[in-house]
C-alpha cells in the first residue's frame, strides 16, 4: 500500500471513530501514525524535481515573505504593486508558474517578497505545483495567505488544512514540552502544570514503539496533537497574515467583519486600498528590530541600519571597535514570536 492510501485509511478510521474518553487512546495512536506518514510525504520525491523551474530563488535582503493562495486571488498584482518587479497578472487561473522574487523597501529594510503559483486543495499531496510552493513557504519568515474576499472563508480553511498536513503550524508557538530519548531508565514522565488533555498513559501510547527510554516533561497543558508534533519534530512554526484582497467586490458590512478577524488585513489591490496598513502589519509580524550604529563622538548614521530578527541580540553583530549601539526597538509586537531567531543578513 502506498503512503497516500495508508493516510486515507487512517483518516477514514479517525472519521468513523466517535470521540470520547474510551476512544481517546485509540485516536491518539491513529493520529501519531498519521503524523508519521505525513512527515514521509514531505521528504523530497525522486521523480518530481523542482530544479530548473525557478523555485530555487536565493534568499536575499533581511527577511523573506511568501505569498500563498488560490489561483487568481491577486498575488501577482500585489507583488507588482509593492515592488519594482513586474509579475504577470491575468484573469485566468495559474497565470504564474514559477517563483518570482521582488523586494519591498521599508524602514531601511529590504524584505524579499515571493510571488508563487496558485495552490489548490490537494497541493500538499502534489497536486499542481503544490509541493514546490509549500517547500518555498517553509523557507519564509512570514507567510501572507492571500484570499479572495468573496470566497475567503472556504479558501482559508482549505489552505490551512494543506499547510497543517505537512507540518506547518501557523501563528502557533512551539509546544513547551521537553522530550529526550535516552539509552536506559524507561519512560520518565513529569509535568509542571495540571494536564487536562494528556496523561502519562496516553503519552506512552503515542510514543513510537521503538522508543523504550525517554524523558518527557510537559511545561504546558498541551494536547495530544501538540505532543505528537514534538516527537515527530520537523515542524515549522510560522507567523501568518491572512490578507483578504478584492474588498471592492463585497459590502461594507462584510469588509468590517473580515477586518475584525484575528491576524487579518483587508485590502484591494485594484483600488489600492489599505496597502500601507498591510505593510505596517507585515513589519510587526516580521518583528524586525532596527539597530543603528554610531562611532564614539560622532552622530549616528541613520541611513545605515542593521536589521536583526526579534530576539537576536547585539552580540550577534559584527562591528568595529568603538561602535556604540542605539537599539531602536519597535515596541511590543502583536505577532507571535518567530520559531527561530535568525540574524537578518545570514
Ligand atoms: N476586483 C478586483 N480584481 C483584482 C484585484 N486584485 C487583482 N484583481 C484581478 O484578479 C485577477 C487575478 O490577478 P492575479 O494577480 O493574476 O492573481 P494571482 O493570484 O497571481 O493568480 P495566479 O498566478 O493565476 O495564481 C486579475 O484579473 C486582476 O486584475 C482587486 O483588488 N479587485
Ligand atoms: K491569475
Ligand atoms: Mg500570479
Amino acid at each position: 500500500m502506498g503512503i497516500l492510501e495508508k493516510i486515507s485509511e487512517i483518516e477514514k478510521e479517525i472519521a468513523r471513530t466517535q470521540k470520547n474518553k474510551a476512544t481517546e487512546y485509540h485516536l491518539g495512536l491513529l493520529k501519531a501514525k498519521l503524523a508519521k506518514y505525513r512527515a514521509q510525504l514531505l521528504e523530497p520525491s525522486k521523480s518530481a524535481s523542482s530544479k530548473g523551474e525557478g523555485f530555487d530563488v536565493m534568499k536575499s535582503g533581511d527577511a523573506r515573505v511568501a505569498l500563498i493562495g488560490f489561483p487568481s486571488v491577486g498575488k501577482s498584482t500585489f507583488l507588482s504593486l509593492m515592488t519594482s518587479t513586474a509579475s504577470e497578472a491575468a484573469s485566468y487561473e495559474f497565470t504564474t508558474l514559477t517563483c518570482i522574487p521582488g523586494v519591498i523597501e521599508y524602514k531601511g529594510a529590504n524584505i524579499q517578497l515571493l510571488d508563487l503559483p496558485g495552490i489548490i486543495e490537494g497541493a500538499a499531496q502534489g497536486k499542481g505545483r503544490g509541493r514546490q510552493v509549500i517547500a518555498v513557504a517553509r523557507t519564509a519568515d512570514v507567510v501572507i495567505m492571500m484570499l479572495d474576499a468573496t470566497k475567503g472563508e472556504v479558501q482559508r480553511s482549505l489552505l490551512e488544512k494543506e499547510l497543517e498536513s505537512v507540518g506547518i503550524r501557523l501563528n502557533k508557538h512551539k509546544p513547551n514540552i521537553y522530550f529526550k530519548p535516552k539509552k536506559g531508565g524507561g519512560i520518565s514522565f513529569n509535568s509542571t502544570v495540571t494536564l487536562t488533555q494528556c496523561s502519562e498513559k496516553l503519552v506512552q501510547l503515542i510514543l513510537p514503539s521503538e522508543i523504550f527510554n525517554a524523558e518527557v516533561l510537559f511545561r504546558e497543558d498541551c494536547s495530544p496533537d501538540e505532543f505528537i508534533d514534538v516527537i515527530v519534530g520537523n515542524r515549522v512554526y510560522m507567523p501568518c497574515l491572512y490578507v483578504y484582497n478584492k474588498i471592492d467586490q463585497i459590502s461594507m458590512e462584510e469588509v468590517d467583519r473580515l477586518a475584525r478577524k484575528p491576524n487579518s488585513v483587508v485590502i484591494s489591490c485594484g483600488m489600492k486600498l489599505n496597502l500601507d496598513y498591510l505593510l505596517e502589519m507585515l513589519w510587526e509580524y516580521l518583528a524586525l528590530t532596527c539597530i543603528y550604529t554610531k562611532k564614539r563622538g560622532q552622530r549616528p548614521d541613520f541611513t545605515d541600519a542593521i536589521i536583526l530578527r526579534k530576539g537576536a541580540s547585539v552580540e550577534h553583530v559584527d562591528t568595529h571597535p568603538g561602535d556604540i549601539f542605539l537599539g531602536l526597538g519597535l515596541g511590543q509586537s502583536k505577532a507571535p514570536a518567530p520559531s527561530t531567531v535568525r540574524s537578518g543578513w545570514a
